[in-house]
């Protein structure tokens, strides 16, 4: 029971995006953090995985078994759901109706239980206070809690979220990501998560994927992705890399090894 990438290649513009990425799993119960540069092709992948960007034929995704390929968007949709990088927030409906119509989208049920798991949600990423709220009123970081609400409330078997902790202050980083590890323990949930901070990374996720121009450079558990010469090679920085007894880990950039401009 998994998520698999295999031989996963994506042509955009004539360009070859994604190139043969290769022996990727993620497991329910835990993070998979999808890490790389600026370009790497992470938003990609993600949306090549949703079924909302094409993928070159012969490229093998499968959801606890069953191939997806280019398969039809709405029953994929049952099953995946993609979180994107940047959130709408023309809705004229407020923070409430956003989570409930979220969960009704997909799903039937009585109309109470849909209403106990989105007052759930709004207690989990308080934003109780806020129900009311008009969605083009909120914050970045208020509207990113709301689109996680909206995507958690719909119980996805597979979550692909695009940087969904960019937009947060540091409280809100910690808080989400430890709510996010619970809940995807506690519902079997698969979580692929594209990010960039890498000691968040380290710490929430039990696995990570890393491109790097297009290319899968290396998966597997942070102890051994994360090492100074990968972020070297992968990133052009010179890093601390710190795994104290008792603590979160600790990836410190120092220099980068190549200054713009020159
Ligand atoms: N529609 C498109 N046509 C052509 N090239 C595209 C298109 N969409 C994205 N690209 C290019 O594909 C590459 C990968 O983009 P992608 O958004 O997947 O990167 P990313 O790793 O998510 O980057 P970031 O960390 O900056 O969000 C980039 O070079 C981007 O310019």
């Amino acid at each position: 029971m998994s998520l698999t990438v295999n031989h996963l290649s994506c042509l955009m513009g004539g360009r070859l995006i994604l190139e043969n990425i290769d022996g990727l799993v993620a497991r329910p119960g835990e993070i998979t953090a999808l890490i790389g540069p600026n370009g790497a092709g992470k938003s990609t992948l993600l949306k090549g995985i949703a079924g909302l960007e094409h993928v070159a034929a012969g490229s093998r995704i499968t959801l606890d078994g069953q191939a997806l390929g280019n398969s039809a968007l709405a029953p994929r949709a049952e099953h995946l759901y993609y979180l994107p990088q940047q959130l709408g927030s023309s809705s004229a409906l407020n923070v409430f109706e956003a989570i409930l119509l979220a969960r009704r989208t997909r799903r039937k049920e009585s109309g109470r239980q849909g209403l106990y798991r989105v007052r759930d949600m709004l207690r989990a990423l308080e934003l109780e206070e806020m129900a009311e709220r008009p969605l083009a009123t909120l914050s970045g970081g208020e509207r990113q809690r709301v689109a996680l609400a909206q995507a958690m409330v719909r119980e996805p078997r597979a979550l692909l979220l695009d940087e969904p902790t960019s937009a947060l202050d540091l409280h809100h980083q910690l808080q989400v990501l430890d709510w996010l590890s619970r809940r995807a323990q506690e519902t079997s949930t698969i979580v692929v998560m594209a990010i960039h901070d890498l000691s968040l990374a380290a710490r929430f996720a039990a696995h990570l994927w890393v491109l790097k121009e297009g290319h899968g450079v290396a998966c597997g558990s942070p102890g051994d992705v994360l090492t100074p010469a990968r972020l070297r090679e992968v990133y052009a920085i010179e890093a601390h890399v710190e795994w104290p007894e008792n603590e979160p880990p600790r990836i410190t950039p120092l220099t980068a090894t190549r200054r713009l401009g020159i």
